[in-house]
């Protein structure tokens, strides 16, 4: 697939400020969800204000659609929609009106046929007489959505999409976005919720004080990083690990009669039938067993204190 954005050695220092970003890199093919997963102030926005145009990058490049942002503008942000983090509406103005303003800032014929469609797909086309200080929060995110798809973007920006939205709504939202990708849209999302970025998300970039750590392909990374748990029920309750199974990664859980086997997700279960034969030795009795992955919260969680410790 063809690469739709590319980001190389982008730095950005503002003035006052320490570095923002120190040297991002990432190439994005055409029709991949990807999502940007970092704590607060880890430079998301950043990020996507210069690939935008609306921030000055302080060193690198970016091209969108072979494009370059700074030399090439126009064509570069032709291509580009943004559902930015703010509400920033217009009150007084009615849905319809300024959905087809946005395509008109792009200096592209009405068309309204497409406006229409866009408005259906987001559910506001009963709305779509209404002024805007009339909707609910949710609604006024969906206008948010239509006026940045208002131009037919090939590639869509939605930083923190689902912030204060209802689950309901935040699953709808999935849905719009999914729909987006199988029309071949290109969709960067940034958010705080992680169980966002794995239900929907194809790769997750992971970001802190400015630097990626790692760009990886969802279902690999939790693979990859994940460990899985059993919890394995005894019959009977243990005080301390007995001798015999001190060289396994054995803990006492909640319960006194629960030991729980950490292991790598990626190594499957070897050794675990010798675990079982070590245990009867020890003269324990299995009542019942149960595995568990770790989350990719805690992977997340992880990564960035690694990083913060080192
Ligand atoms: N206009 C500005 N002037 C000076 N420093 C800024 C400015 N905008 C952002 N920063 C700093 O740059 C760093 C990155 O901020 P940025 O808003 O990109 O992070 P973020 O990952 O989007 O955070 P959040 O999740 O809180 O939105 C932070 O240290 C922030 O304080």
């Amino acid at each position: 697939m063809s690469t739709m954005l590319s980001v190389k050695d982008v730095r950005k220092t503002y003035e006052g400020g320490g570095d923002a970003l120190k040297g991002v890199s990432l190439d994005i093919p055409e029709g991949e969800i990807l999502a940007l997963l970092g704590p607060n102030g880890a430079g998301k926005t950043t990020l996507i204000s210069i690939i935008c145009g609306l921030s000055t990058m302080t060193g690198g490049s970016v091209t969108v659609g072979g494009h370059d942002v700074i030399r090439d503008f126009r064509a570069a942000r032709r291509l580009i929609g943004l559902v930015p983090q703010e509400i920033a509406l217009e009150p007084f103005e009615r849905v319809q009106n300024t959905v087809r303003l946005s395509r008109g800032l792009f200096g592209l014929p009405a068309k309204d046929g497409k406006i229409e469609e866009v408005l259906r797909r987001l559910s506001l086309w009963d709305k779509r007489n209404e002024p805007i200080r009339s909707l609910s929060g949710g609604m006024k995110r969906r206008v948010l959505i239509a006026k940045a798809l208002a131009h037919e973007p090939r590639v869509l920006f939605l930083d923190e999409p689902t912030a204060g939205v209802d689950v309901e709504l935040r699953k709808d939202m999935w849905d719009i976005v999914r729909d987006l990708q199988s029309q071949g849209v290109t969709i960067i999302l940034t958010t705080h919720y992680i169980e966002e970025a794995e239900a929907i998300a194809d790769r997750i970039g992971v970001i802190n004080k400015g630097e990626i750590l790692l760009v990886e392909e969802t279902g690999a990374l939790m693979k990859r990083m994940g460990k899985k748990q059993m919890i394995l029920e005894l019959t009977d309750p243990v005080e301390t690990i007995p001798e015999g199974l001190s060289h396994w990664s054995l803990e006492i859980g909640d319960a006194p009669n629960e030991l729980i086997y950490t292991y790598d997700a990626q190594s499957e279960r070897t050794g675990i039938n010798r675990l079982f034969a070590d245990l009867k030795t020890a003269g324990l009795t299995l009542r019942d067993l149960t595995t568990r992955q770790s989350s990719l919260e805690e992977i997340f969680v992880g990564l960035v204190h690694k990083e913060d410790a080192a």
